[in-house]
């Protein structure tokens, strides 16, 4: 699938919509020490009526030292190929999981502890991918931003499209 054909618009509803679109389908990945945090997150999205699914590719816990690339490039990989609509990727600065995740053509990836800049990577990005350092960022805290991003979407026919686009092209090689 190319870049181009994936653009991986998030889809879902809108935080005054009235809960009418379409649930979307989430996958969550983490590194041994983002574990216990994406655990934290992945069960309240599946207790939320806007996800429809949540897709956990691992690591199941702390003891697991599977590196970050491994989950992160999973998860992302399923985006890719349209299995997920968003993901969730935890590691011990949210860094790493995003540097991984932005290595799959099609997928925009950003660390984001306040609300705004959650908020930006959706609306000004189109990013379907939120990452998130336990290390950096309390559990209340990630709880918040990610109930809040769950509700953002990003306007295809905002002036931010066209900034995307942009980047698209690049990655497709139409420079
Ligand atoms: O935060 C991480 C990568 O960005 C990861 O959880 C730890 O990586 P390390 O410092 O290389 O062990």
């Amino acid at each position: 699938m190319t870049a181009e054909t994936h653009t991986g618009a998030p889809t879902g509803p809108t935080p005054d919509d009235g809960g009418g679109a379409r649930p979307i389908r989430v996958v969550v990945a983490a590194d041994s020490a983002g574990a216990d945090l994406k655990n934290r997150l992945r069960e309240l999205m599946r207790a939320d009526p806007r996800v429809a699914v949540v897709d956990d590719v691992g690591v199941a816990d702390a003891s697991d030292d599977v590196a970050y690339p491994v989950p992160a490039l999973e998860g992302a990989e399923r985006i890719a190929r349209g299995e997920a609509d968003r993901g969730v990727f935890v590691c011990g600065t949210g860094i790493g999981v995003a540097i991984s995740a932005n290595k799959v053509p099609g997928i925009r990836a950003t660390v984001a502890h306040d609300s705004y800049s959650a908020e930006r990577s959706v609306k000004s990005n189109n990013c379907q991918v939120i990452t998130f350092g336990a290390r950096v960022i309390g559990p209340d805290a990630a709880e918040k931003i990610l109930t809040e991003w769950l509700g953002h979407t990003f306007d295809e026919n905002s002036p931010s499209a066209a900034k995307v686009a942009r980047i698209d092209s690049y990655e497709a090689g139409r420079v």
